[in-house]
C-alpha cells in the first residue's frame, strides 16, 4: 500500500469541530485511513500542514469550466440580454481546442483555490473529460441541451447527445467522473424534449441537472404558459428526483420549497452569479430550514468572475442574511457545510467529509495570514476570512494535485500562455 500522511494540522471533522490530527491516506485506495493526533510517521510521502487547517476539498456543484475563456469578456448585464448578446454568439465560435484550454485553465485555479470536484454542464464535454483525466480532480460533467432557436432533428440530437455523454463517460477518469443528463433550463429546452428524454434518463438510472427558476423572467413564461410554478412544472415532467440537482432556485415559492424537500431535489446555490446578473437572493436559510440539501457553485467564470469557492462561502454567508434579514441566517457552521458535504451530497459524491473510509480529497489552508490571525474560530475563518489563495496543498483521490502551491498535473505557465492566446483569437473572430 502507498501512504500519504498530513502531519501537524488542525483537523476539521464532520461535526465542526477542529482538532489537532494528522491524517493517513491509502493512496492506492483514495481513501483515508486514519485521523489522530500522533500517527506513526512511516507514510511513503508527507504533507506538511502545520499552522494549517485541514479541510475536505471544496465542491464547486455547479459550473461551466472552460467559460474561464470569457472570464470579463461581457460584464454588467442582467442574464438574458448577457446570454443573447454575448455569451451564446461567443460560444458558437468556440472549438474543441478553445473548450480543453479553458477547461484546464478553470482546473488550475480550482485545484490553486482547494476545489476537488466539480459539477459541469457546457458541450464538447470530451474535452472536459481529458482535462479532468490529466488533473486528478473529481467531476459530474452533462452535455448542456438548448432546444429554443434550434429545428426539430438539431434538438433531438442535442437532448440525445445529452443522454449518449452521460452514458458514455460515467466512470471514466479511473471512476472520478460521474454524470449527468443536463437540460439548460426549463424555458430553453422545450416541454417534448423533457417528456422524451426524462423517462429515457431514468431509465438509464442518469441523474439530471438544469438552471431552475434563476430569475423573475424565467418563472414568468412557466407561469403564463402552463399555469404552474417552474418547480411544479419539472415535478409534473419527473425532473425533481432525489439525485437530481438545479442551480439557483432563487426564485422559490413556499410551495416549491416543500416540493424540493419532499423529493430530495438538491439546490446548488450560486450567489456570486445571482449578485452580478442581479437575478434576486435565494432563499438559503428557508432551504436549509425546510431540510432540502443546499450546496455551492461558482457557475462559470464569466458571471462570477472567477472560481474561488472560499468567495463563494463568504458570499453565501452575507447574501443569506440580507435575504433573510437576520444576521444569524445562514451561519458559519452552515455556510462550510454547504461548501464540502453539502455540494457532495447534491452530487452524489462520498466526499465532503474527514472521516475513516471516506474519499482522501483533501485542501490544507495556511493559517500564517494577517488575515486569518487571531484564530478565535476555524470555521469562521473558512466561512469569511480565507481565499483561495491560502491553500498550500489539494489532495484528490489520495493524489497530491497541489504541494506547497505548486501544481503537479499542470505546468502553470503553458496553460496561462494558451489561454490567452486562445481567448484573444476567440474574441477577435467573434463579432459584437
Ligand atoms: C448549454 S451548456 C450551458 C450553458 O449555460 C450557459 N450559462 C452560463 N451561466 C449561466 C447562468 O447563470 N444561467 C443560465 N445559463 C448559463 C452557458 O453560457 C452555456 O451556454
Ligand atoms: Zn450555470
Amino acid at each position: 500500500m502507498t501512504t500519504l500522511e498530513i502531519t501537524g494540522g488542525a483537523v476539521l471533522r464532520p461535526d465542526a469541530t477542529v482538532e489537532r490530527a494528522d491524517v493517513l491516506v491509502d493512496q492506492d485506495a483514495g481513501t483515508i485511513l486514519e485521523i489522530g493526533p500522533d500517527l506513526e510517521g512511516t507514510a511513503d510521502e508527507t504533507l506538511d500542514a502545520a499552522d494549517s487547517l485541514v479541510t475536505p476539498g471544496f465542491v464547486n456543484g455547479h459550473t461551466h469550466v472552460a467559460m474561464t475563456l470569457l472570464r470579463g469578456y461581457a460584464d454588467d448585464k442582467p442574464l438574458e440580454a448577457w446570454l443573447r448578446e454575448d455569451i451564446w454568439p461567443a460560444e458558437g465560435a468556440m472549438t474543441p481546442e478553445d473548450i480543453r484550454a479553458g477547461a484546464e485553465l478553470g482546473l488550475l485555479e480550482m485545484i490553486k483555490g482547494g476545489t476537488t470536484a466539480f459539477a459541469d454542464m457546457y458541450f464538447e464535454v470530451p474535452e472536459i473529460v481529458a482535462a479532468v483525466e490529466q488533473t486528478g480532480v473529481r467531476a459530474v460533467l452533462g452535455h448542456g441541451i438548448v432546444t429554443v432557436g434550434k429545428d426539430e432533428g438539431a434538438a433531438h440530437e442535442d437532448a440525445a447527445e445529452s443522454l449518449a455523454v452521460a452514458e458514455e463517460f460515467d466512470g471514466a477518469a479511473a471512476g472520478r467522473i460521474s454524470t449527468v443528463f443536463a437540460p439548460h433550463s426549463l424555458t430553453t429546452v422545450g416541454a417534448s424534449y423533457l417528456e422524451e428524454f426524462v423517462p429515457k434518463a431514468r431509465d438509464a438510472g442518469v441523474p439530471i441537472h438544469y438552471h431552475a427558476n434563476e430569475t423573475e423572467d424565467e418563472v414568468a413564461p412557466i407561469v403564463d404558459e402552463h399555469g404552474v410554478r417552474p418547480l411544479e412544472y419539472a415535478a409534473e415532467r419527473g425532473l425533481l428526483g432525489a439525485e437530481d440537482f438545479v442551480a439557483h432556485g432563487v426564485h422559490v415559492d413556499e410551495q416549491e420549497i416543500e416540493l424540493l424537500a419532499e423529493a430530495g431535489t438538491s439546490v446548488i446555490h450560486c450567489p456570486a452569479s445571482n449578485m452580478k446578473l442581479a437575478s434576486g437572493m435565494a432563499p438559503i436559510q428557508r432551504l436549509l430550514e425546510a431540510g432540502v440539501t443546499v450546496g455551492l457553485g461558482t457557475d462559470g467564470a464569466a458571471s462570477n468572475n472567477d472560481l474561488s469557492m472560499l468567495d463563494e462561502a463568504r458570499d453565501a454567508a452575507m447574501l443569506g442574511k440580507l435575504a433573510a434579514s437576520d444576521a444569524s441566517a445562514v451561519p458559519a457552521e452552515s455556510v462550510v457545510k454547504m461548501l464540502t458535504a453539502g455540494s457532495a451530497d447534491a452530487l452524489g459524491l462520498e466526499s465532503g467529509r474527514i472521516e475513516p473510509g471516506a474519499p482522501a480529497d483533501l485542501a490544507v489552508v495556511d493559517l500564517e495570514k494577517p488575515h486569518l490571525v487571531p484564530a478565535h474560530d476555524l470555521v469562521s475563518h473558512l466561512a469569511y476570512a480565507a481565499e483561495a489563495g491560502d491553500v498550500r496543498h489539494t489532495i484528490c483521490d489520495g493524489a497530491i494535485l497541489m504541494a506547497d502551491r505548486e501544481v503537479r498535473t499542470l505546468e502553470e505557465s503553458r496553460v496561462l500562455e494558451r489561454a490567452g492566446e486562445r481567448a484573444t483569437a476567440l474574441s477577435d473572430r467573434t463579432e459584437r
